[in-house]
């Protein structure tokens, strides 16, 4: 006669003691609630299959299993890396297709969350060509150390770290393959980054192995894709969106920003043309089930402001800017809405728009 104290044994045998939450015995039925901590039916699955074979091994066929398999994410799982003290968010600016305007983006975006009041941080991870420092006019800085730890440096507000700071900016070619990641997480772990409400990492263009390694390093919180509206680049914010969500990344999206969506002349502003092509990034985020943050025109002033090396989202004429700052409050929106319906992690805790008045 099989017993209840049998099956608990059993359990503890096989090492799975820890993720079951209650045994009965009922008869010749064993029910068993257990717990899953990956979110992917097909581990739930899996280990519905192993448990029968298991039991059958065990007790034969006289033993009926009956299995009640609940997820529950701990949330070690959903923090990445080694948790950063001091940054609440961590926000990973991606693009499917280099030159798209993602450090551009990256940089108006950051100048755009200090102007609502938050601390904000940006880590040039971009390998292939760190640009920046000269976006923010800080090109020859080298950073110090302080406490063996590098001390970013201070440019429009926002604290700055960047390979190019280290490389030279002709010799970005060094950072490939094991050395780049070796020196992304020196620059985001042995940096002395202080209290900041958002990190953002400006990720080298495409979806290769550097940036699995980037985004395993750290707990990020959630990521940006940048994109024009031309197919080529849309297509490729599929294989952006499909990176952070594969099972061992669990990245949310927050949404996806279409740069250079139209163009507006200078002299007639209420004019909008749409050179590559309308609602291409709105059709795309409405078909991945995700927001469209907003549109940026292209205008010939923000590609001077980054050559200048004052980001566009600082000008005193307000149209830039303006859009750049709905775009911050979308995303913060967005990053409310992922904290109510995810599981809470260390990496996250801005819950409310508290704070977003712009200043
Ligand atoms: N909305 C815009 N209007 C005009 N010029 C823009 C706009 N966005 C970006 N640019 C310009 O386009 C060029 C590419 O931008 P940027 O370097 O930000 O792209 P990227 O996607 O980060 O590139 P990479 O793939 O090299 O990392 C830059 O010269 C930038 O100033």
């Amino acid at each position: 006669m099989i017993s209840k104290k049998d099956i608990i044994e059993f359990l503890k045998e096989i090492e799975v003691e820890d993720l079951v939450k209650n045994v009965q015995l009922m008869g010749d039925t064993a029910i068993i609630d257990m717990l899953s901590h990956s979110p992917a039916m097909h581990e739930k699955k899996r280990m519905e299959v192993a448990m029968h074979a298991a039991f059958e091994d065990k007790f034969g066929k006289d033993l009926k299993l009956k299995l009640n398999i609940s997820v529950e994410v701990p949330e070690k799982q959903e923090i990445k890396g080694k948790n950063i003290p001091g940054i609440k968010n961590i926000i990973a600016i991606a693009s499917g297709k280099g030159g798209v305007g993602k450090s551009t983006v990256a940089s108006n975006l950051a100048i755009s969350l200090k102007k609502l009041g938050f601390k904000v941080g940006l880590l040039d991870a971009d390998i292939y060509g760190p640009s920046i420092p000269v976006m923010f006019d800080v090109e020859n800085a080298k950073p110090t150390s302080k406490d063996h730890k590098m001390v970013p440096i201070e440019s429009y507000g926002i604290q700055l770290l960047s390979l190019g700071f280290f490389s030279g900016a002709n010799q970005a070619v060094v950072w490939r393959g094991a050395m780049a990641s070796k020196a992304i997480h020196q620059l985001i772990h042995d940096a002395d980054w202080g209290e900041l409400d958002f990190l953002l990492i400006d990720l080298p263009p495409g979806t290769g192995d550097i940036h699995l390694s980037i985004v395993q390093e750290v707990p990020v919180t959630g990521s940006v894709i940048v994109s024009t509206p031309q197919h080529v680049a849309l297509a490729d914010v599929k294989k952006g969106v499909a990176m952070f969500q594969m099972p061992e990344i669990n990245v949310p999206v927050l949404g996806i920003i279409e740069n250079m969506a139209y163009f507006v002349p200078k002299e007639l502003p209420e004019n909008k043309y749409y050179i590559f092509g309308k609602k291409g990034a709105q059709k795309l985020a409405e078909s991945l089930d995700l927001p469209l943050l907003g549109e940026i025109p292209i205008i010939q002033s923000i590609r001077e402001a980054s050559d200048y090396g004052r980001p566009a989202a600082l000008q005193e004429d307000e149209l830039i800017p303006n859009i750049y700052i709905e775009i911050a409050k979308k995303m913060i929106e967005s990053l409310v809405l992922r904290n109510k319906n995810l599981p809470p992690t260390e990496a996250v805790r801005i819950t409310t728009m508290a704070g977003c008045s712009s200043k």
